[in-house]
């Protein structure tokens, strides 16, 4: 099929009626500003949001701040903020356009543009999804400051970080009288909205100001599978859409949003539309974290080393699957009570399940990336966890080890992978500075404190088992070190 028009408010007539948005594009007042307009926010809340402004109505537009390259931007003007939806997984491909986007922001090129729109009364949600390293935290939730941060915090420099973009609008706003505003963290942080509001008091100290009244952090629990876009994926979208499209998402049908019910401003009725409103979310952030996300990184990180591509292709390692139920059983389960009505094996069946969608062109090096800031939130309260009931969680210290083999930046053939990680720099510091053995290794990546916290790594019995599984790793490579267990 050749697509011969772009989509855009004029090619809407011409789509699919399922194909077409649910909310005619610029026609909703904006009520929210999104940093982070990346793959993710434009497959989860925005597809929420569209849904429950086009049930129940409000003023609940979304303004997408794209925090550096405008590229997106770029795309998503050309088509009047149009972007489609590409669900896969069960043979036939659909695409459905989204129109709430009704305005933008660039973070690096007009910090106070952003600013201006965080203060305007009529927007009453910040949210964000700009990855765990964006928020300048180390694990303990402690502000990583630096001179350049200062000046902005300060307003001395252009407030083009988030944490400064937090600060500075939340102050502008307060100057302007704009109103209560919830500020709603949609990274896959543990505690993610405690850890925001830690993040912006520590912030405004630096300011010299404190955290005006009205201000709400909820947490919450986000989830769908949301890979980086190919140019399959555009290809697909368009014959699916019947238009071309430059900014399309490729997603699962999965998809589930968990959030505290903290909204000083209002918020749009998600909960008619499949959100789950509550009063805690910490036993589904924990499930989220620990059992979808951590069994993630356990395929990315063992299926680099064993040079699969997908995580659908790390699933095909012969035992895995085993191994990974196991994790999840042993390891994992016993950390925490579930949401009820929930089973961790049940749910963490259901998540191998979702990463076998080969569909969705995951790639392990995606979910790979930024394991420094990540392991932190899906793994290490894991281990911690199982550390003080005595226990050694083999499993999950298997999983360590293979981050660290791959952190090394070798397949087992040898083939470099790329280390793509804010630490990269202090990990290969780290390493170059210590003998390239097993105790070599685990001694010198556990000594990084932005990581390992110190009851981890002066903990004697997990560093012999880091030291034992990163051996067989090394002696025998993913594959052979797997088949052995399942023997
Ligand atoms: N993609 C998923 O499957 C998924 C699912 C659940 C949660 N999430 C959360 O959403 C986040 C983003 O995922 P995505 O798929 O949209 O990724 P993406 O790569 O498409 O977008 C990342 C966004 O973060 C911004 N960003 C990256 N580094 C930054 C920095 N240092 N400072 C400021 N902004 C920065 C980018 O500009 C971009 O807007 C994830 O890190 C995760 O916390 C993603
Ligand atoms: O998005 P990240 O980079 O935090 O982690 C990579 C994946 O584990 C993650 O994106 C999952 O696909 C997602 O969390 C599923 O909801």
């Amino acid at each position: 099929m050749t697509v011969t028009h772009r989509l855009g408010r004029g090619a809407l007539a011409s789509l699919p009626a399922a194909s077409r948005p649910a909310v005619v594009p610029g026609s909703v007042r904006p009520g929210i500003v999104h940093v982070g307009l990346g793959a993710f926010h434009r497959a989860h809340q925005a597809v929420f949001t569209e849904a429950a402004v086009a049930a129940s109505g409000g003023d609940w537009g979304i303004i997408g701040v794209a925090p550096r390259s405008r590229d997106i931007l770029d795309r998503l003007r050309a088509q009047d903020g149009l972007y489609s939806v590409l669900t896969v997984g069960d043979g036939a491909d659909r695409a459905r356009a989204v129109g709430i986007l009704g305005g933008f922001g660039h973070a690096a090129g007009d910090p106070y543009g952003v600013i201006a729109a965080i203060a305007d009364p009529g927007v009453r949600i910040v949210s964000m999804t700009v990855t765990e390293k964006a928020y300048r935290l180390d694990p303990d939730g402690r502000l990583l400051l630096d001179d350049e941060l200062r000046a902005q915090l300060t307003g001395h420099a252009p407030p083009t970080t988030v944490p400064a973009l937090l600060v500075r609008g939340l102050l502008r706003r307060q100057a302007a009288g704009g109103g209560p505003l919830t500020v709603l963290c949609c990274d896959n942080l543990m505690g993610n909205g405690p850890r925001i509001r830690g993040l912006v008091e520590q912030a405004l100290d630096v300011a010299g100001a404190q955290l005006p009244g009205g201000v709400a952090f909820p947490a919450t629990m986000v989830d769908r599978i949301v890979p980086a876009t190919s140019p399959d994926h555009i290809r697909r979208a368009a014959v699916a859409l019947g238009a071309g499209d430059e900014a399309p998402v490729v997603a699962e049908h999965f998809s589930q949003w968990v959030i505290e019910d903290d909204f000083p401003g209002g918020r749009p009725a998600w909960d008619g539309v499949g959100a789950i409103m509550t009063d805690d979310v910490t036993a589904w952030e924990k499930l989220k974290l620990r059992a979808l996300n951590a069994v993630h990184s356990a395929c990315a990180y063992l299926g680099a080393l064993a040079g699969r591509e997908l995580i659908a292709d790390s699933l095909e390692i012969p035992g895995l699957p085993a191994v990974l139920r196991r994790f999840i059983a042993e390891d994992i389960a016993p950390t925490f009570a579930p949401p009820p009505g929930v089973t961790v094996a049940g749910y963490g069946e259901t998540a191998l399940g979702r990463f076998a969608n080969r569909e969705l062109g995951h790639r392990n090096l995606q979910v790979a990336m930024d394991g420094s800031q990540k392991l932190p939130h899906r793994l290490l309260g894991t281990i911690a966890d199982r550390r003080r009931s005595g226990a050694t969680p083999g499993w999950a210290i298997l999983v360590l080890a293979a981050w660290m083999r791959f952190a090394r930046g070798y397949a087992d053939d040898g083939t470099p992978v790329h280390l793509d990680d804010p630490l990269a720099g202090r990990i290969r510091t780290a390493l170059a500075a210590a003998p390239d053995t097993a105790p070599g290794v685990v001694g010198a990546l556990l000594a990084l404190h932005e990581i390992f916290p110190p009851h981890l790594a002066a903990d004697d019995d997990l560093r012999a088992e880091l030291i034992r599984w990163y051996g067989e790793l090394e002696r025998h490579g993913v594959e052979a070190t797997i088949a052995g267990i399942a023997r």
